[in-house]
């Protein structure tokens, strides 16, 4: 088995990780684009961590305009085994409170402008998103939050909107009367491009306000979410550090096998394939890609 390496993407507030030892910025080119920074490499506990700021250090990029597969292929690319979301996002539930953390375990993708797939005419995929999050990540959050005294709730719902608007009040009371749990802008197609490269994927959600179904709270802004964030970010980091601290050393095998997504996913006649489209794929796919025909 490999050695775990773990990947944090750090969202809105999260642009670096001051508990990194031995933590450098590295540049990682990506076939598939820019990534949204440098990529912060160090260590913590032994183990091997990656952190990168979803919408780069001093918060540069738009939700629309992050280039999410160069994001996951650099990560993919410097070894990353494991991965781990931090994400602020708008309740539609009164009992998530502004500062409520959640263990996403579903999606709902209301994303319409933003490439979605590694996969495409000359390689063809489709993987399983059942179920997106891996249960394995969830279980060590939830031991990692309960040994630093962070309240938790485990699973949750999260809609993904394109923005960067914040939802009108129809929008945002549909999606509360849908069930769904919270609203955010950025974990899809992230939590898909994941799953193509065979990442097992977590969502620490920090809830940031109420969106605009609430009579009595006020509406969401940049500013109060902001707030929110930076009265949580420690909490957020001491997270991230007891989790990275207690992970295994070795890469405990997905429960779902999502570390395993692409072994019945290709369709594509090996004769085919796309050469270029094949290069591309080579960190994402090159587990499956490499293994010689039977
Ligand atoms: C600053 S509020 C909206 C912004 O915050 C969330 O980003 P992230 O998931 O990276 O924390 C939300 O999705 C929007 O991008
Ligand atoms: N209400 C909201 N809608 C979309 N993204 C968010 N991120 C934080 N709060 C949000």
């Amino acid at each position: 088995m490999a050695a775990s390496v773990i990947g944090v993407i750090g969202g809105s507030g999260l642009y670096d990780l001051p508990g990194l030892v031995d933590a450098t910025w590295t540049r990682v080119d990506s076939p598939w684009g820019t990534p949204s920074d440098e990529l912060l490499i160090g260590t913590i506990g032994g183990n091997k961590l990656v952190f990168l700021p979803r919408h780069g250090r001093g918060h540069r990029i738009p939700p629309s305009e992050i280039d999410y597969r160069a994001n996951i292929d650099a990560l993919k690319r410097a070894g990353v085994t494991d991965l781990v979301s931090i994400s602020a996002v708008g309740s539609y539930r009164e009992d998530l409170a502004p500062g409520t953390f959640v263990l996403i375990d579903q999606f709902v993708d209301r994303t319409v402008a933003r490439a979605s797939s590694f996969f495409g005419t000359g390689c063809v995929g489709h993987v399983g998103f059942g179920h997106p999050v891996s249960p394995g990540l969830m279980d060590r959050l939830k031991v990692a939050a309960l040994a630093e005294d962070i309240d938790v709730r485990r699973g949750g719902t999260y809609v993904c909107m394109e923005g960067p608007q914040f939802s009108t009040l129809a929008e945002s009371l549909w999606y509360k009367s849908a069930g769904f749990d919270v609203i955010g802008m950025t974990n899809m197609p992230e939590a898909k491009l994941a799953r193509e490269a065979e990442l097992p994927y977590a969502t620490v959600a920090m809830v940031t306000d109420y969106d605009c179904w609430h009579p009595s709270e006020d509406h969401v802004d940049v500013a109060s979410v902001i707030k929110v964030v930076y009265d949580n970010a420690d909490k957020a980091r001491r997270l991230i550090a007891r989790f990275a601290h207690d992970f295994p050393a070795e890469h405990p095998p997905c429960p779902i096998g999502s570390d395993r997504a692409l072994d019945h996913a290709l369709m594509t006649a090996h004769d085919k394939r796309d050469p270029a489209l094949l290069a591309k794929l080579d960190a994402v796919a090159g587990r499956v890609l490499n293994k010689v025909r039977p």
